[in-house]
């Protein structure tokens, strides 16, 4: 059985600002508003006779180009029960309990997930940073987890396990 180690990276420098709201419920949610949001990881993997896992500076590179995908937008969740998104050439019209919302849609991504909450986008990010199976292999990486937070001492946490 190999013996494993557990990184963690969670640098000041990985983060992205970006406006949402989070959705109560069919009738409530917040107003538009905006976060410095907060990444990090805790990377499971194997140390071998080299004292060595994988080189974390691998992950330090791609953490800050996903939080570079995020900033300086508005997030919407694509899969919420609650809102319905029509668009034109120009905006996305996001509509919550029957009041509609005009977004630049060069200012907004839409992330296919419920909510735009810490949770969600901890899952979201999880996903993209574990899809890549062969990847996961090459580096010997035996479980990963996700933080995003919203604000100092809260976060969202999703877990992988091979
Ligand atoms: N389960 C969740 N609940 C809430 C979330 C969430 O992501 N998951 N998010 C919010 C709001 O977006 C809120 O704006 C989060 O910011 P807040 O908690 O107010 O952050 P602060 O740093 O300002 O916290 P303070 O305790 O006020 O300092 C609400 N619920």
């Amino acid at each position: 059985m190999p013996r494993l180690t557990s990184i963690e990276i969670c640098k000041q420098y990985l983060h992205f600002s970006a406006a949402h709201f989070t959705i109560f419920s069919a009738t409530d949610r917040e107003r538009l508003h905006g976060h410095n949001w907060r990444l990090g990881v805790e990377i499971t993997g194997e140390i071998d006779e080299n004292g060595l896992c994988f080189d974390y500076a691998i992950y330090k590179r791609i953490l800050k180009d996903l939080c570079a995908k995020y900033d300086e937008y508005t997030l919407i969740a694509q899969q919420s029960p609650h809102l319905k998104i029509s668009e034109d050439e120009d905006f996305y019209h996001v509509t919550h309990n029957g009041r509609t919302q005009p977004l630049l849609k060069t200012d907004t991504l839409l992330l296919p997930v419920k909510n735009i909450t810490i949770e969600e986008l901890a899952g979201y990010f999880l996903t993209q940073l574990t899809e890549d199976a062969a990847h996961l292999d090459a580096l010997k990486i035996h479980a990963f987890e996700v933080r995003v937070s919203s604000g100092p001492d809260q976060w969202g946490i999703a877990r992988w396990r091979r």
